[in-house]
């Protein structure tokens, strides 16, 4: 599938582009559907372009914030990505968004995927924005490299869903929307900074292997064309 990259003279510069951008996509389904998706992920990278969103005047009151990824721990550990989510963009005008979380107070992660892809699901699909991330392993979502569900979180077969996911790379448990609940995004954003991933980028557009890299499903089968926004 095609991919579009967006290089930017520095993160600032790239942040408030990827802002822009996404603030007005959700404007758009706002005005012609009277509601709007997001889909973000954790890491390191996203935290200025939470910033730069979470200021942006649109009727957040209407849309519906979840996670591409999350560790099963919960909202109070300092590695949850929802306690990224609601110290770096829920908050300013994104404060009236909805959040929807992946992590469940449930006795094991099993259960808590049932419970995520049920309210995942309320969101409808296909959902308006996806913003991903990438590891310098070539892992997006949680989709690692030697994860035990990989396979079947990259078959576009399966229906979307939230899945678990356990990988040497991964430290904890992981929960993860299934490939199949991205691939159709309204917009698809591959979301990087610095030389190493500019590398690992290169790296999997030039092979195949999806097991190797992941982020080759991405960006070889995903229906929606992919934007990729990159800063050194
Ligand atoms: O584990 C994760 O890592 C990736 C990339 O994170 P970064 O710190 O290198 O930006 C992220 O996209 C994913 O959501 C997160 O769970």
């Amino acid at each position: 599938m095609a991919h579009t990259l967006h290089s930017f003279d520095n993160g600032p510069a790239l942040a408030e582009a990827l802002a822009d951008k996404v603030a007005a996509t959700l404007s758009e389904s706002v005005t012609n559907r009277g509601s709007a998706t997001l889909a973000v992920s954790g890491g390191s990278t996203p935290k200025a372009f939470f910033e730069a969103l979470s200021k942006k005047p649109l009727d957040w009151s209407k849309v519906s914030v979840t996670l591409v990824d999350e560790r099963f721990v919960p909202a109070d550990n300092p590695r949850s990505n929802h306690l990224l989510v609601a110290t770096h963009l829920l908050k300013n005008a994104a404060s009236e968004a909805e959040f929807i979380p992946l992590y469940q107070p449930e006795a094991d992660i099993e259960a808590a995927a049932t419970v995520a892809t049920d309210a995942v699901s309320e969101m409808g699909t296909p959902l308006d924005v996806v913003i991903l991330g990438m590891g310098a392993d070539g892992h997006t979502a949680s989709f690692f490299p030697g994860g035990d569900n990989l396979e079947d979180a990259l078959d576009l077969e399966l229906p979307p869903r939230v899945m678990t996911m356990e990988a040497a790379g991964a430290g904890e448990p992981r929960l993860t929307l299934s490939f199949s609940s991205i691939a159709d995004a309204g917009l698809l954003v591959v979301h990087i900074e610095g030389p190493e991933k500019k590398s690992v980028l290169e790296k999997a557009l030039s092979g195949d292997d999806e097991a190797e890299m992941p982020i080759r499903a991405v960006l070889g089968r995903a229906e929606t064309p992919v934007e990729i926004y990159w800063a050194p």
